[in-house]
């Protein structure tokens, strides 16, 4: 099929290479190479693909999806894949691998959790697949709050057992991926009793099914939970135990240990059993880039190709790419695309240095990573998933179809804000680190990492800095802004706590009576979070690509930033960072880009480099043919597949024939 010369002419006339800016992405021209090698191997097997998942039941892309898992697996080995190619061969599979938890939260929880011997008993075993597990922690009556979490392990001495159970309906297991159908153990975490004295939420690892019927052992009930809005082959389960009991060696004994006789100690951080949690929320992070740039690639292209309505009166039908309003819901989601590909590579970096001084028993950067990670799984989620909604709609009534690709990307990204610590629950935990450093800064000491920018006191009466046109597309003096922003919400939060303190309220009251302006401080620091990491990019990953196409990352960079003010812009005036009269000059600026970067939009999105056997989608393919693939796709339902169906015979007929009255 010839390319579509509405988006042929939008490559040609691009201003810069997207290949350029693909090398970027990747890191280099062989880190593309690699990662095309990778992507073929994975986007052309026939058990990976997922071109048909749509038409396909339940039950079907279930077993499909355990197929998949395990293709991935030997590919691995066929092809030496390092722990990148497999962890990026899941971000593209992740809704459709039934396996996806026992990857990316039961090994690590084992790595994380468990000491130097039970490494070596059941790493082996989970790697090679001799066992497949789930992390069991969310209940039916706690998720958040793993402080209440009811299911019981009481230690028993006198046969050096843990005896784990499930004394109500609430302290059921409630929603572990994988745990309904596909696991045979559980890293399970659990309050420890020893002799009635609570030790606190402890990792076990339990066995739940035999492994030779896959029968549920004797006290274990399990099954799932029911048909979810997406991700319909992890199969999220429940889980009752009664009575279970497991050998001493099997809780998790790397930061808690408890000796034959009972001797409960512990070591390391006090909250060291919650860091499988940070590792998933990193995880979340790059998971929002990847969806993201899955929209935007899809939902740009096929705003370059369709034509409808006109501009000019009397003139031809234009591509609809080409409405300010439409640019208004594409643009934005490149750039914040981009901006999350900065973000995630600095997030990976910080997580890796941070995670191996955690190994030397350093914990002394865990409340800032812990902060870091936290805000940014809230912030990127939150925002990826109103993009794609936006994105999604921004194809009319083909936005509303599943072999879009964008519809499926949206629901399963639609988990993330959720999964993981609800985001409202994360903001709060900024907001806790945020007034600590607030306290740091009123002593005049000085505060360290990515709040640094608290030291510098903002002056009253403040300005600015925005003096000339430039300034306007100066991304470091905006940058400023959104500091300073940060900084005065956080000390408004912080004073209105004060008050109500000082009015009487005790502490924990005024929090929660303060809640909702310490969330709007913690997103302004993950915002500003993001694009200090953009503009770090900008001069770190960018620095070396040919002008011309640096030219149009700055751009980017610039246009998300003026846009953020836009879209804030309560929050830039209440805190009197900008006045009324420079807010106009953003809005008209942040036009003004837009409207250039529409010209280079098909080739920001042809830099992401995702290939149509992992785009998966009628509307984005990047021949630009998308009405003949939503007419091929339409013609391949298995339903289009008969010209009458059954249902005719039994239920149109009798109707049509009058008989619909008589009983059916
Ligand atoms: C390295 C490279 C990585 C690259 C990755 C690339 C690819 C990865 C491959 C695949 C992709 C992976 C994933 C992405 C895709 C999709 C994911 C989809 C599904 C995933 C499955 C989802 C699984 C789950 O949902 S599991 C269940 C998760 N549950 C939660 O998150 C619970 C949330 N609740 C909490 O975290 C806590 O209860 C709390 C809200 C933090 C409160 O805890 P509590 O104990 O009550 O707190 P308390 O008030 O006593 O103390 C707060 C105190 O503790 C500090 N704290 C809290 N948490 C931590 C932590 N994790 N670390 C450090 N410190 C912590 C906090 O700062 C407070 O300190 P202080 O008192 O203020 O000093
Ligand atoms: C698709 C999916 C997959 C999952 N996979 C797993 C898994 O593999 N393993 C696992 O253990 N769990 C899993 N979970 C569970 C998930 O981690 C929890 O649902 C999540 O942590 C939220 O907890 P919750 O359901 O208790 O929400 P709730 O805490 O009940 O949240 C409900 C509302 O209460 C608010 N709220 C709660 N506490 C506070 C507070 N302190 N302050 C302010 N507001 C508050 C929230 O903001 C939210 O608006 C999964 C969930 C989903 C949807």
């Amino acid at each position: 099929m010839s390319v579509n010369p509405d988006i042929q002419v939008e490559r040609d006339t691009a201003t810069f290479r997207s290949i350029d800016v693909t090398h970027m992405l990747d890191g280099s021209p062989e880190a593309t190479n690699q990662r095309r090698i990778r992507q073929k191997q994975i986007g052309d097997d026939p058990q990976i693909n997922r071109r048909n998942i749509i038409f396909m039941s339940h039950e079907e892309r279930y077993e499909a999806a355990i197929a998949r898992g395990l293709r991935i697996e030997q590919l691995k080995a066929e092809h030496d894949w390092d722990i990148m190619d497999e962890n990026n061969a899941i971000m593209w599979c992740f809704s459709d691998i039934a396996m996806f938890v026992h990857k990316v939260m039961f090994i690590p929880a084992i790595e994380r959790l468990g000491n130097k011997e039970q490494h070596d008993k059941w790493l082996p075993l989970a790697i090679d697949h001799k066992i497949l597990g789930t992390y069991a922690q969310t209940e039916l009556g706690h998720g958040t709050f793993l402080r209440g979490l009811e299911m019981e392990a009481r230690y028993d001495k006198s046969t050096e057992e843990f005896v784990i159970s499930t004394p109500k309906h609430s302290s059921m297991k409630w929603w572990p991926g994988s745990l309904g159908h596909s696991s045979s153990h559980a890293v399970l975490l659990a309050t420890l009793y020893i002799d009635d004295q609570n030790c606190g939420m402890q990792p076990f690892i339990v066995q739940l099914r035999d492994l030779n019927t896959w029968k549920p052992l004797p006290g274990v009930e399990v099954g799932g939970i029911g048909p979810k809005m997406a991700l319909a082959t992890t199969d999220n389960g429940f889980l009752v135990l009664n009575n279970v009991r497991i050998p001493r060696d099997q809780m998790l004994m790397k930061y808690a240990q408890v000796s034959k006789d009972g001797k409960f100690t512990k070591s390391g951080a006090a909250k060291a059993n919650y860091s499988t949690m940070m590792l998933v929320r990193v995880g979340i992070a790059h998971s929002c880039y990847f969806s993201l740039a899955v929209g935007a690639t899809i939902v740009t292209r096929y705003s370059a190709v369709r034509r409808q309505g006109e501009i000019k009166p009397g003139a031809p039908e234009v591509k609809i790419l080409d409405y300010q309003t439409q640019q208004l819901k594409v643009i934005p989601s490149i750039a914040t695309a981009y901006a999350f590909h900065f973000c995630k590579e600095h997030l990976k970096w910080y997580y890796i240095e941070t995670f191996q001084q955690i190994q030397q028993n350093d914990f002394s950067g865990l409340p800032e990573i812990h902060c870091v990670t936290s805000g940014l799984k809230a912030y990127m989620s939150d925002i990826a998933t109103a993009q794609l909604e936006t994105l999604r709609r921004a194809c009319g009534g083909n936005g509303y179809l599943l072999s879009n690709g964008i519809t499926n990307t949206y629901i399963q990204t639609l988990a993330l804000p959720t999964v993981e610590g609800e985001n409202t629950v994360l903001y709060l935990q900024v907001a806790r680190y945020l007034m600590k450093c607030l306290k740091v800064a009123a002593t005049g000491e000085a505060v360290k990492g990515s709040l640094s920018y608290m030291n510098e006191k903002i002056k009253t009466p403040y300005t600015s800095g925005l003096v000339t046109r430039e300034d306007y597309s100066n991304v470091k003096k905006l940058l400023k802004l959104y500091q300073n922003m940060t900084v005065r919400l956080t000390q408004k939060a912080g004073d209105h706590l004060n008050k109500l303190h000082v009015s009487g309220q005790p502490k924990y009251e005024a929090w929660n009576n303060t809640s909702v302006q310490l969330v709007n401080a913690a997103k302004a620091y993950c915002q500003t979070y993001v694009l200090g990491m953009n503009i770090e990019g900008l001069s770190t990953q960018a620095v070396d690509l040919p002008g011309d196409a640096l030219e149009v990352i700055h751009q980017l960079c610039v246009f998300y930033a003026l846009h953020g003010i836009t879209e804030q812009s309560g929050n830039f005036l209440e805190t009197g960072c900008i006045n009324i009269t420079e807010l106009h000059i953003i809005q008209q600026e942040a036009q003004e880009m837009m409207a250039k970067i529409r010209k280079n939009a098909v080739a920001l999105v042809d830099a992401f480099d995702i290939p149509d056997n992992l785009l998966n989608s009628t509307l984005g393919c990047y021949d630009g043919n998308a009405y003949q693939h939503l007419y091929d796709s339409a013609k391949s339902d298995p339903m289009n597949q008969k010209q009458v169906l059954p249902a005719f015979e039994k239920y149109i007929k009798p109707m049509l024939q009058g008989k619909h009255t008589s009983k059916l």
